[in-house]
């Protein structure tokens, strides 16, 4: 087991209103990226400000690397980017991050060599003399995070970091955050964007309502369903049916997105949400000793995104009620 960099036991937040988050248990790995994921409105920023030292919590503990969550010591190793981010116009982007480090009491000299070479880091080694008002959204989103990074912290708390951002946007941030975790840094990203948390996250928790409803790596928490394709050639309704009556698969034709449609008429795919590969075995099996053909059988990739959407299906959560 890795060190643990962020650490909360029962965390809880509840504002006047009776909202917020509540119970809230991870421990989150050095060098890890973690994703936190739910619905608007599920207390995804409401624990990210307590964990920064924004907000005191309501009951709970909390620590960064051993220290306690808003004490100097926990405040000296973390980064954080808010959620929409702004920064002041009227100043340029070297003298954005110069207050910056001032604010973190960095010494002059380490400033002066730490900047440019953050520029850099966030593709903006060009404009860093320019002013904020004249940079792009998604340039004021990564001199946000070049802000975030100032002190070259041990853990980056990222609220949306690529909300607003167009897919090129989204893209360059991406790359950023890849080559932090390269580093060894840890991250903590708050997204609504599936695919980026899917594609960077170690492991993740699902928020609805202040509370935790699932967490795990995304092999662990998509595992347990998987859809299967198969492509059969000498199908009917009649087959259809026997094939549903013996197995109980609920095996239904589709149309395959990633491949051409069959361009003979006789041949299909079929679609089935099946538990384990011995099921999709037996399905090729009995698909065979029934005469029809089989072209093709593969698994589905699942998507964070469909994931998301059934765990979070059906329940309350507190953004529909804004
Ligand atoms: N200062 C506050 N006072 C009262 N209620 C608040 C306050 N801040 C947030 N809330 C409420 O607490 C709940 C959680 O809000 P929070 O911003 O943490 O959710 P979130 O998951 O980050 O949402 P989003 O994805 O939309 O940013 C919401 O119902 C919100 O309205």
């Amino acid at each position: 087991m890795r060190e643990a960099a962020i650490e909360t036991q029962l965390l809880s937040k509840e504002y006047g209103n009776g909202r917020g988050c509540r119970d809230v248990t991870i421990t989150v790995g050095k060098g890890e990226a973690f994703g936190f994921l739910g619905p608007n409105g599920a207390g995804k920023s409401t624990f990210v400000k307590m964990l920064v030292g924004l907000i005191a919590p309501s009951s709970g503990q909390a620590s960064i690397f051993g220290h306690r969550i808003g004490s100097m010591e926990a405040n000296a190793c973390i980064g954080y980017l808010p959620e929409l981010y702004r920064c002041q116009e009227w100043l340029t982007g070297l003298e954005v991050l110069q207050l910056h480090a001032r604010l973190c009491r960095m010494d002059k000299t380490a400033a002066q060599r730490r900047i440019p070479e953050l520029l850099e880091e966030v593709g903006l080694g060009q404009r860093g003399k320019d002013r904020v008002k004249h940079y792009s959204k998604g340039m004021q989103q990564r001199l946000g995070l070049a802000c975030a990074l100032i002190n070259k912290p041990q853990v980056v708390f990222l609220d949306e970091p690529s909300s607003a951002l167009d897919p090129v946007g989204r893209a360059e941030v991406r790359s950023i955050l890849e080559r932090l975790k390269a580093k060894g840094v840890t991250i903590f990203l708050n997204s609504h964007l599936l695919g980026d948390v899917e594609a960077l996250c170690d492991r993740m928790a699902l928020l609805n309502d202040g509370v935790i409803l699932r967490h795990g790596t995304a092999a662990e928490l998509l595992s347990k369903r998987s859809t299967w394709l198969f492509k059969v050639g000498g199908c009917s309704p009649f087959l259809l049916s026997w094939l549903n009556e013996q197995t109980g698969f609920q095996l239904h034709e589709t149309v395959n997105q990633e491949a051409a449609s069959p361009e003979d008429e006789s041949v299909v795919w079929l679609e089935a949400e099946l538990d384990n590969e011995e099921q999709a075995g037996w399905l090729n099996f009995l698909i065979i000793e029934q005469g029809m053909i089989l072209y093709e059988a593969t698994r589905k990739k699942e998507r964070l995104e469909g994931w998301f959407m059934d765990a979070v299906s059906g329940l309350s959560h507190r953004g529909e009620k804004e």
